[in-house]
């Protein structure tokens, strides 16, 4: 499929190629809907074998911003950044600031923030070239490291999926299967110990297994293990498509509630997963505290008013299930189905009341 035809059927707004010879920049930027306000999503790095796998994961990463934001009830649109590279070689001062150069250029209708392979520091170095980057430096009156923010957005949706699946959303007692435990799943691992959860943890980097283990009293098992271990509730917090062919006969727990990004392989797996039985908390729902928070640093930066909207994912993810219900489909659906309708009504609001031309924010 051409750019253009796909960019057509998902309404994409905007594909921007930034390159550099000086620092050697080659980024992608993707305006998927501003319809709800300027769109906002972090910048990947990653060494992409090539530029039609670059593409498609901006397209997909900024389409999902979109949904993610919609959800949590920001008035925020939806975009993404990828940039080209090995972020353990190729992350330079230049590099960074040229990037910021081309993000200031687009004037506000793109703000970044961090992804997969950047970090506060790399937020800093944008910073000094342009306004619109969030998750910079705390000393810089913003909101630093957006981790353990998602970290605590999980934990109330996970809360709200237990009360759907068992009547109570007491984590007390529960055993909780985590796989990955690293910036999000550490802080998400010490509200449920906190609570009194049993821990059950894998990762492919053993310190940061030890460090669950001896922090937390987690139970460490093998990576392969934590699918088919004893447990109510599996969090998966590394990586994506691990609810697969393999993954689903395995699972013993009722709840499927993690970080992860783009957690089902494939939809038909969400509908596999509704069929028999498990509640599953849709990913870019209850992941979307780390949005949240720097979302929040656009009204000039509070923590306390950032954590009390992340509490209400726990309600989100509630109104999801009710959607579900309602029109009986599974959860992943009605997620996407709660984001749909929000940007629908606005839109409609807007083209009632919009006689200017200019923008204006719901707040
Ligand atoms: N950081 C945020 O604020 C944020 C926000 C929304 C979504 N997410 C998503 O949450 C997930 C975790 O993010 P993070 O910032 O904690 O990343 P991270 O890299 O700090 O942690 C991921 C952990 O998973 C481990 N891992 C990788 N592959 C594994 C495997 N096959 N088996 C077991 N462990 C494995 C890694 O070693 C690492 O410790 C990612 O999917 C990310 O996209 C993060
Ligand atoms: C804006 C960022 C903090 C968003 C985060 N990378 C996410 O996937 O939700």
């Amino acid at each position: 499929m051409s750019i253009f035809d796909y960019m057509q059927k998902y309404d994409y707004e905007q594909l921007v190629f930034c390159q550099d010879q000086n620092s050697g920049l080659k980024a992608i930027i993707c305006i998927h809907d501003t319809t709800l306000g300027p769109a906002l999503g972090g910048t990947r790095m990653w060494p992409y074998k090539n530029e039609e796998e670059a593409i498609v994961d901006v397209l997909r990463l900024a389409r999902g911003m979109t949904y993610k934001n919609a959800a949590a009830g920001l008035n925020i649109g939806g975009g993404k950044a990828v940039i080209i590279g090995d972020p353990r070689q190729h992350k330079s001062e230049e590099l960074f600031r040229a990037f910021g150069r081309y993000i200031q250029g687009l004037n506000g209708r793109y703000i970044t923030a961090e992804d997969v392979g950047t970090s506060v520091a790399d937020m800093d170095l944008i910073h000094l070239e342009t306004d619109y980057v969030t998750g910079v430096s705390p000393a810089f009156g913003s909101s630093g490291n957006p981790s353990p923010v998602t970290a605590y957005g999980v934990y109330r949706g996970m809360k709200a999926a237990a009360k759907r699946a068992y009547g109570s959303d007491e984590l007390s007692g529960r055993v909780v299967a985590v796989q990955g435990v690293g910036n999000v799943a550490y802080n998400l691992c010490r509200h449920l110990h906190e609570e009194g959860a049993h821990l059950i943890v894998t990762d492919i980097n053993e310190e940061n297994v030890n460090r669950a283990v001896n922090d937390f009293g987690a139970k460490a098992v093998g990576v392969n293990e934590i699918f088919s271990v004893e447990c109510d509730i599996f969090s998966p917090c590394a990586l994506g498509a691990v609810i697969n062919d393999d993954t689903i006969p395995l699972l013993k727990a009722k709840v499927i509630a993690g970080a992860a990004n783009n957690q089902l392989k494939e939809e038909r797996h969400g509908d596999q997963i509704h069929e028999m039985g498990l509640i599953y908390a849709p990913d870019y729902v209850i992941n979307a505290g780390g949005v949240i928070n720097v979302a929040d640093e656009l009204q000039g930066y509070n923590r306390e008013r950032a954590l009390k909207k992340v509490e209400t994912i726990y309600d989100n993810i509630l109104r999801v299930f009710e959607i579900a219900e309602r029109d009986g489909v599974p959860s992943y659906k009605a997620a996407d189905r709660m984001a749909e309708e929000r940007i629908a009504s606005v839109a409609k609001s807007r083209n009632t009341f919009l006689q200017n031309g200019k923008t204006v924010y719901h707040r």
